[in-house]
């Protein structure tokens, strides 16, 4: 059961994706067109020496054929400096010289003799030879003879342009062109990245303009109305600074949005800009640290000077955490880049009078870890939560994304959004994406409810994997999954048990799906040990079954010692503890459940304590699920025995084949609960 309430696959990655796909493609990441780049000059260097190997450089020959060609009238023009000679040739020469029909690079019949290294052949107008030590003294006469120019200037002064041109001109053309497409770019993402290339203490921000077609308003942000009533405010103000500040008064500078991933954000700050119709510069707070020290508060500076000159604007600063986090808690090395980066957003905030009208927008889901400064008025010293959408909400965001999809008459938006509780925006979003991709692969021309449904489960559970399982396995897990979906039906306070299945999905070896009906903010303790009872359901059933352990359960284990010590140390549910505050807030149905990180506040004797409440509630489930799955072990053979023909039942089925009703039912049935069965290393 390694399943969150909330999947976090489900998160799609829109983030740089501009409004309306504009300069989405054009823009290269720097990293990334340095490296083209290094490749397209080395691929340059080696075509340049395949095909004209000899091309940038003469050719060295014997002084005896230096003095066959001169001879021969081929040699123009000479320059010598003590016994180097070097010149040029009327016709070309290739030395070592081929014979016909050999290959190109075979050794010549001259060169086989005695030496080793033999050059390889090549063709060139230039050349360069050496005088013998033996002084050879006609020469003069015999190079006037044949009318070769005895140069005073190296011969080769006038072709090194040449050479160097021909060496290097690919080169330069390739770094001209690419400072083009940087410059390119950079304008069409509104000059946020002027300056290119060499400009890395510039923010890499990504503007948005309010062009009408790509413009986010809070039309496009649904089931979050607390936040978004919040930031009515900022709006107004940036709408028309001086009527906020006429009096005297301080205008927002910093808001902080703080809620879990995927919640519209983002969405939110840019629907502020675009309700505002001012510029929005976004950037990840990631993105401002580099490996070079001090680029991180050169780009910050950057930012907020690009803002500053087309106020009124919006800065949107995501993952605030990365940087902002308390100082002196990072990590050691890459700290002191990290603190510049943050007192410089310091520096800046308290540098610009909100009569500017410029106001910065970060998002965070850690608030606590954020460094206190931050938080001080001035600064971030307003902050809007954004929660997960309730169902009301999260029909109205399944409304937002189905505009553009066309919907078969039997999709029940409704219903569909009481079966996702904790699901976010990005989530519902990319559900809306997957139904519509899947309806596409049917060759539907509408998305159905039953794409919707398919989409959600493969969301949820994860996609099947098709991994060959012996029967024997097959068995074995077929009982553990109707362990954890007979609970469900039995303890009272139960989630519904929507699914179960045997066919292999995401991690897990089996699944059984239990939703609430509701959503529920406040979780009764009968429901957190039922909770716990369902979870320890499938170890159960193998040990009634084959009286035998298997890896199976470890997810399930995890996850109940997680809600256990939940239990003892946060929401003071031991007696013999009482309510005392032993761990630090967390997700508590992430599993883990505790611990302040580093040192305990509480002695040794409370250690062994928490750890003998946790094993207690524990073993009082492992009677309850046993004692329950033992007095129904004829439901528990005959749903067995339909998962083994049929592999997946749904909610009806299952109530059919058990012949069990519903677990009792409640006013109000809390967090979805996915039991799966972890993956069993022996078996996988
Ligand atoms: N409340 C919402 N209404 C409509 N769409 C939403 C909502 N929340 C999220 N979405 C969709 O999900 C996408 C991603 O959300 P967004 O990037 O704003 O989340 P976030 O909270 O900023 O996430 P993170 O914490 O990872 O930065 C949005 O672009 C939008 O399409
Ligand atoms: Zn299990």
């Amino acid at each position: 059961m390694k399943r969150e309430t909330r999947p976090s696959a489900a998160k799609p990655q829109n983030k740089t994706a501009l409004p309306g796909g504009k300069a989405g493609q054009s823009r290269m990441p720097p990293r990334k067109a340095w490296l083209i780049f290094v490749i397209i000059l080395f691929v340059n260097y080696v075509l340049m020496k395949t095909f004209f190997p000899g091309a940038d450089a003469p050719v060295t020959v014997p002084y005896t054929v230096f003095k066959q060609e001169a001879a021969k009238g081929n040699v123009k023009s000479i320059y010598s400096q003590g016994d180097s000679i070097e010149g040029r040739f009327n016709n070309a020469v290739t030395w070592p010289p081929q014979q016909q029909g050999e290959a190109k690079d075979a050794q010549p019949p001259a060169q086989q003799k005695g030496l080793l290294a033999t050059p390889p052949s090549r063709t060139s107008n230039t050349f360069t030879t050496t005088l013998p030590a033996f002084v050879d003294p006609g020469l003069e006469q015999f190079l006037i003879d044949n009318k070769v120019e005895i140069s005073a200037t190296p011969i080769q002064e006038g072709s090194a342009l040449g050479t160097l041109l021909f060496g290097f001109g690919p080169a330069i053309l390739i770094i001209a062109f690419y400072v083009w497409l940087y410059r390119r770019a950079a304008q069409q993402s509104g000059g946020a990245m002027g300056g290119g290339l060499f400009g890395i203490g510039k923010s890499k921000a990504r503007r948005y303009d309010q062009e009408q077609d790509s413009r986010v308003t809070f039309n496009d942000v649904a089931g979050i109305d607390e936040a978004e009533n919040e930031l009515v405010e900022v709006v107004d103000f940036l709408k028309d600074p001086h009527k906020y500040t006429r009096l005297g008064g301080a205008a927002p500078k910093g808001v902080l949005l703080v809620g879990s991933p995927g919640t519209g954000k983002t969405l939110l700050a840019r629907a502020v800009a675009g309700e505002a119709g001012v510029p929005f510069f976004s950037m990840s707070a990631a993105e401002f640290v580099e490996m070079i020290v001090g680029v991180g508060a050169a780009r910050v500076r950057d930012l907020f000077r690009q803002a500053r000159e087309s106020a009124p604007a919006i800065i949107f600063i995501d993952e605030l955490d990365s940087i902002g986090r308390a100082r002196g808690q990072v990590a050691i090395g890459g700290s002191s880049e990290q603190e510049q980066t943050l007192n410089q957003i310091l520096t800046e905030m308290d540098g610009f009078s909100s009569r500017e009208g410029i106001i910065v927008l970060a998002a965070t889901n850690q608030p606590d870890v954020l460094d206190k400064a931050l938080l001080r008025p001035g600064r971030f010293d307003r902050r809007v939560v954004v929660n997960l959408p309730d169902k009301t909400g999260r029909e109205a965001i399944l409304k937002v994304h189905t505009r553009k999809v066309p919907l078969a008459p039997d999709v029940r938006l409704t219903e569909l959004a009481s079966a996702t509780p904790g699901l976010a925006g990005a989530d519902l979003r990319n559900l809306v994406n997957e139904a519509a991709l899947l309806a596409a692969r049917r060759e539907q021309d509408q998305v159905r409810h039953k794409d919707f449904v398919d989409a959600l489960e493969k969301i949820v559970l994860g996609p099947e994997r098709p991994i060959l399982l012996s029967e024997a396995d097959r068995e074995r897990i077929a009982y553990h999954e109707s362990g954890h979906a007979i609970l469900g039906l039995l303890v009272p306070g139960a989630d519904p048990v929507h699914r179960v299945t045997i066919v292999p999905r995401g991690q897990a070896l089996g699944v059984t799906y239990q939703r609430p009906q509701t959503d529920r903010y406040n979780y009764p303790e009968a429901y957190l040990r039922a909770r716990i009872v369902g979870m320890l359901g499938g170890r159960v059933a193998e040990e009634i079954v084959y009286g035998t352990r298997t890896t199976g359960a470890e997810n399930d284990i995890e996850q109940a010692t997680g809600l256990a010590r939940s239990m003892v140390t946060r929401w003071g549910m031991s007696d013999k503890l009482g309510m005392v505050q032993l761990a630090s807030r967390q997700n508590p149905f992430l599993g883990g459940g505790g611990g302040f990180g580093g040192d305990k506040p509480f002695s040794d004797e409370t250690a062994r304590l928490i750890d003998l409440e946790v094993q207690r509630i524990i073993e009082a489930c492992h009677r309850d699920a046993t004692r329950l799955l033992a007095t129904h072990r004829p439901a528990l053979d005959a749903l067995v025995d339909a998962l083994l023909q049929r592999e997946t039942l749904d909610e009806r089925e299952i109530l059919e084949v058990t012949g069990l009703p519903p677990a009792p039912p409640l006013e109000s049935r809390p967090l979805a609960v996915v039991a799966g069965r972890g993956r069993d290393r022996a078996q996988a």
